[in-house]
């Protein structure tokens, strides 16, 4: 599938390409188990209104909006004129979702990150292998101001500006550092000290969740609740991680905070969707035997 990726030509295969990749990032993050307070196969987390099937219904609702985000990127540079037109797809995308759902938003958070991906990838034409020139190509999109966004309120934006932290917009212009410079190193560092994927992929979720300014933790539980989901995000890892049991027993007690605190790391869990698709995108060189 990469290499076919690296040769595409094509704008509609390839576009039809990083969508399935986009959703199928989607799909393997939320049946990624276990995730504290997130939907997971064991439950719905922290979450009343989520299940595994709803996530994954709207996972495939969003297949058409990262076709056709990857459709209009196609060989184009990060200009106002892309940026106007990837803002419209992604809020037509939040509108698909929340139809598929029956209003419930279970992934606003990921059409913005992976979109902008996708969107690098296809500006690259899906030439681009390196981490760093797809993240820049999204930053740089990210940092240009939409004309036609409504100025609305969220609660993401409303967290931001009460604790005077960054979230998802900051997170997209600063190129993704969580992923870039934690959850896709973890995720590498766990496989190659035998992780199996599952206790990798976990562990990769837990060094974006122990410093990400999370708005939806902080929405829910304030900053209490956030320095509860951090300190104990460390500690599994401190531990050893999820691939010995010491770091498995310190997960279980971070899982009952988050279940009694009622948080979910919704961004967290977005960021590991976008390293799983960065993972695919962008694969670590392999060294050379001779
Ligand atoms: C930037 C977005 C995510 C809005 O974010 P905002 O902070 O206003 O809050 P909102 O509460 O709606 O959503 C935030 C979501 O981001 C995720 N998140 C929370 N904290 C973080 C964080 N620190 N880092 C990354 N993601 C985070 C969570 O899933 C959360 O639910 C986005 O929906 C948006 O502006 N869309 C407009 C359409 C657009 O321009 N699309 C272009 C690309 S597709
Ligand atoms: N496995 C998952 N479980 C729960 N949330 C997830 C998961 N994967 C991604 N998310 C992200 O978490 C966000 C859920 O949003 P949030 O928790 O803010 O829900 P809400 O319905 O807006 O808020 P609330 O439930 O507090 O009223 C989504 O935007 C989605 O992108």
């Amino acid at each position: 599938m990469l290499n076919l990726l690296v040769d595409q030509k094509n704008a509609q295969q390839l576009a039809q390409q990083l969508a399935q990749l986009a959703t199928q990032a989607l799909i393997e993050e939320v049946r990624l188990t276990p995730k504290p307070g997130l939907v997971d196969q064991r439950n719905s987390g922290a979450h009343s209104d989520l299940t595994l099937e709803l996530m994954e219904h709207s996972a495939h609702s969003l297949t058409d909006t990262f076709y056709a985000i990857a459709k209009a990127s196609y060989d184009y540079p990060a200009d106002a004129s892309l940026r106007a037109e990837i803002g419209h797809l992604g809020r037509i995308g939040e509108t698909a979702m929340l139809e598929a759902t029956g209003g419930i938003n279970t992934h606003r958070g990921a059409i913005w990150a992976l979109g902008l991906i996708v969107s690098a990838a296809a500006m690259h034409k899906g030439q681009s292998k390196s981490l760093y020139q797809l993240t820049h190509t999204a930053a740089a999109l990210a940092r240009i101001d939409d004309p036609r966004q409504k100025q609305q309120f969220s609660k993401g934006k409303h967290a931001s500006m009460r604790y005077r932290i960054p979230g998802a917009r900051e997170q997209a212009q600063q190129g993704f550092p969580h992923v870039v410079q934690l959850g896709l190193p973890q995720l590498r560092q766990s496989r190659r000290n035998g992780a199996s994927e599952t206790h990798a992929r976990v562990d990769a979720l837990l060094a974006v969740m122990a410093t990400l300014t999370d708005t939806c933790v902080l929405s829910r539980g304030g900053l209490a609740a956030l320095d509860t989901i951090h300190h104990g995000a460390r500690e599994v890892l401190a531990a050893g991680g999820m691939a010995c049991a010491r770091g498995q027993q310190r997960f279980t007690q971070l899982d009952r905070d988050a279940m009694q605190l009622f948080v979910s790391p919704g961004g967290a869990a977005d960021l590991l969707s976008a390293t799983l698709l960065l993972d695919w995108l962008a694969p670590e060189p392999t060294t050379n035997p001779n």
